[in-house]
């Protein structure tokens, strides 16, 4: 039987609202490729356009022996070179992997009214979550994939809360790999000079998620994606993909095989795991390791299923580039912690109500007060042009926590999302701090989000905060140095004119305008570059940091002369 569906409305109604999932559609016959699934061309996956990936798993087993070393420098390039690689003799028993495959297809293979329990706002535990594409409500096209997501808090939660038909191997999955997960990343941070301390290894990996895919068969193969192009924003993904293929990665770098920029296949090596790098290492790495982008594209012959585990920092990290590695780089390519600042401006707080009396030098004694309580979700987007990023933060005043706040990264959303602007009480920050997922925004659940996915925004994330300089910091105090900074890069595109005195009597360049404004907001701290939003004009904004800063000459001088 065809489907028949008057409207796209119908479809979605159908596949997304109803819970019947991508694979309910094609249980009905299908033919060709709904509008709504087919991609854009350059998002689609060109199988000739993509080569295949030669380099050998590595034999985990030998981090135990003699081979120690050689094991740990393979791990390392790879994860420098390409971000993702493969491993045997990981530990974790193969009968477990076979029947991780076996419960995936079972449960997805289930009427679609019982997978339709776990959907969004009706699943029994906020902690498992039943869907379909990535954020349907938003997508301009949508992903051709269910899956169900399952958030690790206790045992028994998991074995109260996950579906019976995956539950047991899915939280033996999750424990027998954690060995495993940080055995990776100790050596992959002990390779960047850095000893990492047991509690400090086990935060980077606190929260975890074991999701199941499901990845019907499509008529037409080269107009959908099973997963459009994104790259993991936790510490460590371990994925364990089924003998079907299509999981493609995007070269960071030249190397052997393959040039940057072409997609590479991760073909499946039976009994293998398949390791990538997370956002997190990327930004702790000081940019060394490779989040890399990946993708993951359709068959028509047999449908495929992968079981992902998301290993993400504890909601009490600060990530940001780990010190010993921005001393020996010499560079922080990231600013630090991620997403501090936009945390006060969500708030609504300004510095003098936090710390009243320590208004001079304005926010430099502000930031202490700063801790960042929760990571960042990705929580939509809106085609892949509008990404958006949630964290949540807490600000403790004098050890005592005074206020909670929902930050995001995506400076529209920042304007419109409903945040806290008072202080909250004591019971509400520790039962945020003890729970992320009572937290609601806008009726939003961060962990309804339910994959930890970044989205094309930590592309721009890693390429954009290459800086030049040190970018002006939001309590000015480089402010002296930054100036000169600008002055001289301004001078050398012979652009310096703009910024430094109005030019009314020469027509004005508006694409030179807006290269210097650009130029500018990738120099300065995330709340200054979101408090400057909609300013134009640079030469308005060069005086309106001058006039905020500028006065700190006098406090500063000392240390400016030294610069
Ligand atoms: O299914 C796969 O092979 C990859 C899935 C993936 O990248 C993800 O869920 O983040
Ligand atoms: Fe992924």
């Amino acid at each position: 039987m065809a489907p028949s569906f008057e409207d796209g409305k119908s479809l979605f109604n159908f596949v997304v609202r109803d819970g019947n999932g991508v694979k309910g559609m094609v249980d009905l016959g299908l033919s060709k490729v709904p509008e709504q699934y087919i991609q854009p061309p350059h998002e689609r996956i060109v199988k000739l356009n993509t080569s295949v990936h030669e380099l050998p798993p590595i034999d985990l087993s030998k981090l135990d022996g003699p081979d120690h070393d050689q094991v740990a420098n393979d791990i390392a390039n790879a994860a420098e070179v390409l971000g993702f690689f493969q491993v045997l003799n990981h530990a974790i028993p193969l009968e477990l992997l076979e029947s991780l495959k076996s419960s995936a297809n079972d449960f997805f293979g289930q009427a679609p009214e019982k997978k339709a329990a776990y959907r969004k706002g009706v699943s029994p535990s906020p902690h498992v979550k039943y869907g379909t594409s990535f954020v349907p409500e938003k997508e301009k096209a949508l992903e051709w994939k269910d899956y169900v997501s399952m958030v690790y808090t206790s045992d028994a939660d998991a074995l109260s809360y996950w579906p019976n038909e995956c539950k047991d191997v899915a939280l033996e999955y999750l424990k027998t790999s954690t060995d495993m997960v940080k055995k990776i990343v100790k050596v992959l941070i002990a390779k960047l000079g850095v000893t990492l301390e047991d509690s400090k290894l086990e935060a980077l990996i606190g929260l975890r998620m074991v999701n199941m895919n499901y990845y019907p068969t499509c008529p037409d193969p080269d107009l959908t994606v099973g997963v459009g192009r994104h790259s993991d924003m936790g510490t460590l993904t371990v994925l364990l993909q089924d003998g079907i293929g299509g999981l493609y990665v995007k070269l960071e770098e030249d190397m052997d095989g393959g040039k940057k920029g072409e997609w590479i296949e991760i073909t499946p090596v039976p009994g293998a795991l398949v390791i990538n790098i997370g956002d997190t290492l990327q930004i702790l790495s000081n940019g060394r390791y490779k989040s890399a982008e990946h993708r993951v594209r359709t068959t028509s012959s047999q449908s495929r299923v992968s079981v992902p585990i998301f290993t993400i920092p504890k909601a009490t990290e600060r990530i940001g580039p780990l010190p010993e590695v921005v001393e020996s780089d010499g560079v922080a390519r990231y600013r630090e912690p991620f997403g501090l600042a936009a945390a006060e401006l969500q708030l609504g707080l300004d510095l003098d109500w936090i710390a009243p009396r320590a208004r001079k030098p304005r926010a430099h004694t502000s930031n202490k007060f700063f801790c960042l309580l929760g990571f960042a979700f990705a929580t939509g987007h809106d085609s892949i042009s509008q990404p958006m990023w949630l964290g949540l933060y807490l600000r403790p005043k004098n050890q005592n926590l005074a206020s909670a706040g929902v930050s995001t990264h995506h400076p529209q959303a920042s304007l419109g999302l409903g945040l806290p602007r008072a202080p909250v009480s004591a019971h509400n920050v520790s039962s945020l701090a003890a729970g992320l997922p009572r937290l609601s925004v806008r009726g939003l659940h961060p962990l309804e989000a339910h994959t930890f996915r970044a989205l094309p925004y930590s592309r721009d994330m890693s390429n954009l905060n290459k800086l030049d300089f040190t970018a002006l910091e939001v309590s000015g105090i480089n402010y002296l140095k930054w100036v000169q900074d600008v002055k001289l890069q301004l001078t050398a595109k012979s652009l310096r004119a703009t910024i430094e005195e109005s030019i009314d009597d020469e027509p004005v360049d508006e694409a030179q305008k807006a290269t210097i404004m650009i130029f500018i907001r990738k120099h300065i701290h995330d709340a200054l570059r979101i408090e400057y939003l909609s300013e134009k004009d640079p030469h308005t904004i060069w005086l309106t940091l001058a006039y905020r800063f500028d006065h700190q000459k006098d406090i500063y001088l000392p240390e400016a002369k030294h610069d």
